[in-house]
């Protein structure tokens, strides 16, 4: 920004007000049109408390997603109006009429064409169709308009969840899919199939309702229409919908009443053959804490696990964002980031994506040394965690051998040195006792692991080669 940074937080209402519109007409360049709109047009400023810009939105779920988000980039844009203002707090506020200028140059709230009271699709940056957040709002959160069928990258842990979804997509309500109920771990997918399925409704024939919401969102209505004493409206519009989309259901564990209006709400739609797409963090049976009858229901329908990723998928993963984000990352850098960051997607793409922005922001290629020297704290606190089960699935991902291996019988060297390679690697980068690591490689005697790790040291000492790759397998292992 080229004006200079002011001295200090004390500004007139006129100029913080000023400095309120340059920073959104910034934010707006820089993320461009759709996103804009999804995500901040309706951030308002609600003033500036010491040292700290306080910004309201309308929703949690949209604090959450801005304060992740767009947060730094808000600060460091307040700091540049202003370097008295170090702090940005995102608040769930009222709303204020729409700011000057706000909505000049972004007429598709008013005037974008609708088909049965959805907006019509606009381009989004990738390439794919998005719609602005949908208008009936009340209801549907925004959909991430990077979240679609054409950039969820498929692979065997996620296969048969991505398919479920893709029939669901076609055919909302069709027998045996109805509900469809998506569950696995944090940072997998679900989220991103969910929106890829609400897009994908949305834009296809017929002009669907779809209300996509998080649990969480569908409680504070809920609460709200008690306390307000409109819970009649709150049903019908709930359930005027076609297709009910409900993200992290787990939420509602030992919300009970909650549970009963969302149980009601379900059997209507399922009767009035309205199609349900539900995620959770477990399967039915594994959400202890949710009605038996509410589970049982959950369960009558299809029932789709995203399991954690592989290896291969990871990689396919990295390939994938690496061609969206259109920067070149050598296999090296994108083979050692699939071996290192195994807890999930979300953590893998933010790897990503850091060495994506450090590479544009200086002007280098993205090389391994570099990407360990910019990861260094994420590695490392993946490298706090290496137990002997990853040392073990990673030298027989490396080997190409079978993980059981680690602990059968059998003597055949392609398979006894890589257990040794692995023995070795569990001395060095774990705490265990070579008894303890005995017991993980099948319950061997101690002296067989003091002999691999001797065995090893010595074979390294004698082959270069065989040293470069064993070290390569520590430097995957390690901090
Ligand atoms: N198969 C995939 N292909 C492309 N991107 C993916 C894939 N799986 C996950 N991601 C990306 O990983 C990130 C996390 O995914 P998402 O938010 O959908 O996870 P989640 O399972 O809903 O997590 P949580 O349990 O925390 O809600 C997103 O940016 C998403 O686009």
């Amino acid at each position: 920004m080229e004006k200079q940074a002011g001295s200090g937080p004390a500004l007139s209402v006129a100029s913080m007000g000023e400095a309120w519109a340059r920073i959104r007409g910034r934010l707006r360049e820089e993320v461009g049109e759709v996103e804009y709109r999804t995500w901040l047009r309706q951030m308002t400023l609600a003033g500036i408390e010491g040292d700290e810009a306080v910004v309201v939105l309308p929703t949690r779920f949209l604090c959450d997603w801005v304060r992740s988000h767009y947060g730094d980039r808000l600060r460091a844009l307040w700091q540049q109006e202003n370097s008295g203002v170090r702090r940005v707090d995102v608040r769930v506020g009222p709303q204020r009429p729409a700011e000057e200028g706000e909505d000049d140059a972004a007429p598709a709230r008013e005037a974008a064409p609708r088909r049965n009271g959805l907006a019509e699709p606009l381009a989004g940056r990738n390439g794919a169709a998005v719609r602005a957040a949908d208008p009936r709002g009340d209801w549907s959160a925004p959909l991430d308009p990077r979240f679609t069928f054409d950039t969820f990258v498929v692979g065997k842990p996620n296969e048969f969840a991505h398919a479920c979804a893709r029939r669901v997509a076609e055919k909302p309500a069709m027998p045996g899919f109805n509900p469809l109920f998506l569950y696995g771990g944090v940072g997998l997918g679900k989220t991103h199939l969910m929106h890829a399925v609400a897009w994908a409704i949305r834009g296809g024939e017929g002009g669907r309702n779809v209300a996509y919401m998080s649990a969480e969102k569908f409680m504070y209505r809920f609460i709200a229409a008690l306390r307000s004493q409109s819970t009649m409206e709150f049903k019908e519009s709930l359930r005027s919908v076609d297709v009910l989309m409900v993200d992290d259901l787990q939420f509602l564990i030992g919300k009970d009443n909650t549970q009963e209006e969302f149980f009601h709400t379900f059997n209507a739609l399922v009767d009035a053959g309205k199609q349900i797409v539900v995620s959770a963090d477990k399967s039915p049976s594994d959400l202890n804490g949710l009605e038996d009858r509410l589970r049982t229901r959950l369960g009558c329908g299809m029932v789709a696990d995203i399991h954690a990723t592989t290896y291969e998928l990871r990689l396919s993963i990295l390939v994938a964002k690496a061609a969206a984000a259109g920067v070149e990352v050598p296999k090296s850098v994108i083979e050692f980031l699939a071996h290192k960051i195994t807890s999930n997607v979300r953590e893998l793409e933010g790897a990503l994506n850091r060495l994506i922005a450090h590479a544009n922001l200086f002007g280098r290629a993205v090389t391994l040394d570099g990407a360990q020297e910019v990861l260094h704290d994420i590695l490392r606190a993946h490298d706090r965690r290496v137990t002997i089960e990853e040392i073990q699935r990673k030298v027989a991902e490396h080997y190409n051998i079978r993980l059981t291996d680690m602990s059968s019988a059998r003597r055949a060297r392609a398979v006894a040195r890589p257990r040794q390679v692995a023995m070795y690697l569990a001395k060095q980068l774990t705490s265990r006792s070579l008894p303890e690591i005995g017991r993980r490689f099948g319950n061997r005697d101690h002296t067989t692991v003091m002999h691999a790790v001797s065995r090893i040291a010595e074979l390294m000492q004698a082959d270069a080669a065989f040293a470069e790759d064993v070290e390569l397998l520590r430097r995957m292992l390690e901090t």
